[in-house]
């Protein structure tokens, strides 16, 4: 695929309704799309148990390798029948389970820090696959972050001055980090200080990291006293050696799949070279592979909320009561997505006692029924930092919305296609069946996209995943399953073919969406088919237009609200309706709002906390590494 920058797509992009209108005169390969992949009934038409003994046999040749240090993969590529070379992804191929992937097995005669393994180190870090910051960082780094609550934090401006653990600080240079993100500047102090936590922020701002670095960080001092007893790696053999129950010291909960894996990925990199062992538990993958990993020990648990209760129900196998840190991410999707028993009984931590735990709840967008979690689980004293407006987007996402009506919306689609540079793009439906019809539609026109929605086998959802970030399937349709927190490199296209009606996920997620693309500095394009069935939304979707002075469509241009001058107006003086809940509750001055344009319970420093943290930091690109690592770590 050719090189391009953002603005040529959007410089390329037809005006409204012209998209309807070109029919499409050469191939995709023609125009520069890769060839199409085929579905591969190899792998997905074979029984878990026929891939587990296929793994099983594969595996007696793997032992007869080096395998000392690294955990001994169960690779498709290594079935008789796989032809997938080149699909490969932090060394799992198709057919892989994502919690299967490579970690660091440490050995008890590594002492302190354990030796490097460049083999690992490049899967974990070396993959051309991982976001990269783009240069836009600084419209990131310079968003107003506020503070409110009884507690103030004082923001750090470089990791160097986190008092960071040196071996983390080693894994964020590995992983190409060299400034933190503004919400990462807040919540390392408040981690390292030792409060509760809620957090929200831009997509693609890096919360991820702000939860994961401080906190293994501070794992990293304790972790010979705190872990639980486990096996030796080197000589574990599922179903044979003893297994140990997973007492995870640190708890990961989140809504989706993908989304739990990813994690995961980010969770082993930061894990390099120490003795935290991290492990991964979803649902839709087979039970035994996840035992398995688990009965060699785990410190650090990512899962999603159903498969987490079902362990939580089998005390031999998972205990939480050695647990210090309980994270909820996407923490309103959790809260609205009918898991409400689940997540009562993992906040309360199974049977133990929940004193020990640091509660953190992270997410771009911040409902009521979230923050009422909040203000019941966490400590009363816990810390509330917002980047922005909750639930606002960034400049990096340059926001189109073309009038298409709903029996044009498949040819509009292909000329959208034809008509901008090949890119990698995701393209939003709001159904399953409109998921597989958009698929159909496009594969039977030769365009190389692939597909995920809930009805899925897992190992079909895992393997478009991977293959839309090798960009083997260069163009992923998705129902919302995707919308949140996936972070892959490269996707400077979103397409809403179908935009989300208010009565599901409206405005949220529609900003969810778009936030697969233009993340952490990069530019991306953001296209939404518009019709009157999406007139729902209209009046969310021009403020937030306006919010970062996006062009507003003729058609749209009615719901500018009275007085406000596109381009010129005070965009702070837009109202956001979706939290003005809280501010009645919070009995505060509620023009904290108006000032803060819809800030969640809008009481206390919202307008005076304000603090432009980007402005005088190292956050235009500015190498802000020091020699030291501050020395609190571990403490
Ligand atoms: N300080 C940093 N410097 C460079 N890259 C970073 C930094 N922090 C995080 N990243 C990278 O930025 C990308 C986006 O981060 P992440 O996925 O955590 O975003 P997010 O805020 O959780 O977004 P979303 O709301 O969409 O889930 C990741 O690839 C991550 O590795």
């Amino acid at each position: 695929m050719s090189a391009w920058a953002t603005e040529d797509l959007a410089n390329a992009l037809p005006a409204a309704n012209e998209a309807t209108s070109t029919a499409p005169t050469r191939t995709p390969q023609e125009h520069g799309w890769a060839e199409k992949q085929n579905y591969n009934y190899a792998v997905y038409n074979k029984s878990n148990k026929e891939i587990a003994d296929q793994r099983a046999a594969s595996k007696q040749t793997a032992l007869g390798g080096d395998t000392d240090h690294v955990a001994i993969r169960e690779s498709a590529s290594e079935l008789p029948d796989s032809q997938l070379a080149g699909d490969a992804v932090g060394g799992l191929q198709p057919g892989d389970w994502s919690s299967n992937a490579a970690v660091y097995e440490w050995q008890e005669e590594f002492g302190d820090v354990g030796p490097r393994f460049p083999e690992l180190e490049q899967q974990l870090f070396g993959s051309e696959f991982h976001v990269k910051m783009g240069l836009d960082f600084k419209n990131i780094a310079e968003i107003s972050v506020y503070q409110e609550g009884v507690v103030r934090i004082q923001p750090v401006l470089s990791f160097a001055e986190a008092g960071l653990h040196p071996v983390m600080l080693d894994n964020i240079k590995l992983a190409g980090y060299r400034v933190p993100t503004p919400i990462q500047a807040y919540t390392m102090p408040a981690v390292h200080q030792g409060y509760d936590l809620v957090a929200c922020a831009q997509t693609g701002s890096g919360k991820t990291a702000a939860f994961l670095i401080p906190i293994l960080s501070k794992l990293m001092g304790k972790a010979k006293k705190l872990a639980a007893p486990r096996p030796n790696p080197a000589t574990f053999i599922p179903g044979v050696s003893q297994a140990v129950r997973a007492e995870p010291l640190l708890l990961i909960v989140c809504p989706t799949r993908e989304l739990a894996t990813q994690i995961f990925d980010e969770t082993r990199r930061f894990c390099y070279r120490t003795m935290l062992r991290p492990c991964c538990i979803y649902g839709g993958s087979p039970i035994p592979e996840q035992l398995n990993q688990l009965a060699k020990g785990c410190d650090v648990l990512i899962a999603t909320p159903g498969r987490l209760c079902d362990f939580i129900d089998r005390p031999h196998i998972l205990s939480l009561n050695r647990l210090r840190y309980m994270v909820i991410d996407e923490a309103d999707e959790m809260v609205g997505a009918d898991w409400d028993q689940e997540l009562k009984k993992i906040m309360s931590g199974g049977d133990q006692n929940t004193s020990q735990i640091k509660y953190l709840m992270f997410s771009a967008t911040f409902n009521k029924a979230a923050r009422d979690l909040a203000n019941h689980h966490l400590a009363m004293d816990h810390c509330k930092i917002r980047v922005g407006r909750a639930g606002s987007t960034h400049k990096n996402i340059k926001q189109d919305i073309v009038w298409v009506e709903s029996s044009q919306k498949k040819k509009a689609l292909i000329d959208l296609l034809m008509s901008l540079p090949p890119a990698r793009t995701m393209i939003f439906v709001n159904s399953k069946r409109g998921c597989d019809e958009v698929d159909d539609y496009l594969f039977n026109l030769n365009m190389p996209c692939t597909s995920i929605h809930s009805d899925r086998t897992q190992r079909e959802r895992e393997d478009s995943i991977r293959s839309f970030r090798t960009a083997r399937c260069p163009i992923l349709i998705a129902t919302p399953v995707a919308a949140r927190g996936l972070d892959i490199a490269n996707v400077v296209h979103v397409i809403n073919y179908d935009l989300p009606s208010n009565s599901h996920g409206g405005i949220e997620e529609y900003m969810h969406r778009i936030g697969r693309t233009g993340r952490i500095g990069n530019h991306g394009l953001a296209t939404s088919f518009y019709n009157e069935r999406d007139s729902d939304l209209g009046e969310m979707l021009v403020k937030t237009l306006l919010e970062t002075n996006q062009e507003i469509p003729d058609f749209l241009t009615d719901l500018i609200p009275e007085g406000f001058v596109p381009g010129q107006g005070d965009v702070s003086t837009l109202k956001f309706e979706m939290d003005s809940d809280d501010e009645a509750e919070a009995g505060g001055d509620t023009s904290a709002d108006a000032a803060g344009g819809g800030a969640w319970g809008a009481t206390t420093g919202a307008t005076g906390g304000g603090d432009a943290w980007g402005a005088n930091t190292g956050a235009t690109g500015g190498d802000a590494w020091g020699a030291t690592s501050g020395g609190g770590w571990g403490a």
